[in-house]
């Protein structure tokens, strides 16, 4: 478990971090998200002790990382997929990594076969792909076999087969009870891989929740019917109280009633129905909602929506 509390971060008179109170549950996929800036990455660098709060604490089972005996094998973190040294092989890497620890020699043939990179063990890191690069530094977070996981963007340059194999990385190591931390800015892959969320917008905490409660509370949910009669119920709905929008000649997308209620509306209405449908809501429509506000270096479109 990874616990936070009045967590802060300032470079300055900048707040990177602020007053973060949360805790990451053992057992489960927790999503870490926010906009460019957001503060994830500090939050988690200081999780491992790469940065000092400048107020409040971080907690990995119950303890700070300064006072882990053995840190790696507690808690196994993918930072910054360029650290190590290009002239190194990935098996010269993970094997100092390995002997500084205390971890059996075996353990490092172990994480390179879990990784997909016994082939290449004997190349020159330096001539690794961003996505080999990004599958040593899992091997590496592997390596203390630890009960606590944080992957910072981990799927970042992986082709399609690797986005899915760590998406079965990370779901395999919760269900064996670790607690898993990965932040990402890909969407559609956070909704297929997290339990759990945790959103944060200039520092701050937007929402800590399960996945499916945050995509409820967003405006994503919608009812699409489509009728040759359009106009009149779009007419009717908004009398009583739906917020509708037409998306083509026949078809509206509607808001704030349910399904049973948008069917019952055209039938009262006398109105033929062609198609009534639920609109499946989707995490990055809840996420816009959500971080909207607190985009600082955004394009704009977020508060033009
Ligand atoms: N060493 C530092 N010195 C000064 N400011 C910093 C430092 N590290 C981070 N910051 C600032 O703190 C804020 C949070 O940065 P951080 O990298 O934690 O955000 P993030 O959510 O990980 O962003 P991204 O999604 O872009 O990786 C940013 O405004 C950043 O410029």
């Amino acid at each position: 478990m990874i616990t936070l509390r009045g967590l802060t971060k300032r470079f300055g008179d900048k707040t990177a971090v602020d007053g973060l109170t949360l805790e990451v549950a053992e057992g489960k996929v927790t999503g870490f998200l926010g906009p460019n800036g957001a503060g994830k990455s500090t939050t988690m660098r200081m999780i491992v002790g790469l940065d000092r709060p400048t107020a409040g604490e971080a907690l990995v089972g119950g303890r700070r990382y300064a006072g882990l005996p053995r840190p790696i094998r507690e808690v196994g973190a993918l930072l910054d997929a360029g650290f190590v040294h290009p002239g190194r092989s990935a098996q010269a890497h993970l094997t100092a990594m390995a002997r500084s620890n205390g971890i059996p020699r075996a353990r490092v043939d172990q994480v390179l076969g879990l990784v997909g990179l016994e082939s290449v063990a004997g190349k020159r890191v330096g001539s690794f792909s961003l996505g080999m690069r990004q599958r040593l530094g899992i091997a590496g977070a592997l390596l203390g076999d630890p009960a606590v996981l944080m992957f910072d963007e981990p799927v970042n340059g992986l082709d399609p087969d690797g986005v899915l194999w760590v998406r079965r990385l990370m779901r395999g190591l919760a269900a064996e009870g670790r607690t898993v931390f990965v932040s990402s800015h890909l969407m559609s892959e956070m909704q297929l891989t997290a339990d759990q969320l945790v959103v944060l917008g200039r520092g701050r905490l937007l929402a800590d929740a399960p996945m499916a409660e945050v995509i409820a509370r967003g405006s994503g949910n919608a009812v699409r019917v489509r009728s040759p009669r359009a106009a009149d119920l779009a007419e009717r709905l908004a009398a009583v109280g739906a917020e509708v929008g037409r998306t083509d000649d026949d078809e509206l997308r509607v808001k704030g009633l349910p399904i049973e209620r948008v069917g019952l509306v055209a039938y009262e209405t006398g109105v033929p129905v062609l198609e009534l449908s639920a609109v499946a809501a989707s995490l990055e429509e809840a996420y816009m909602d959500l971080t909207g506000a607190s985009v600082e270096y955004g394009t704009g479109m977020a508060e033009q929506r």
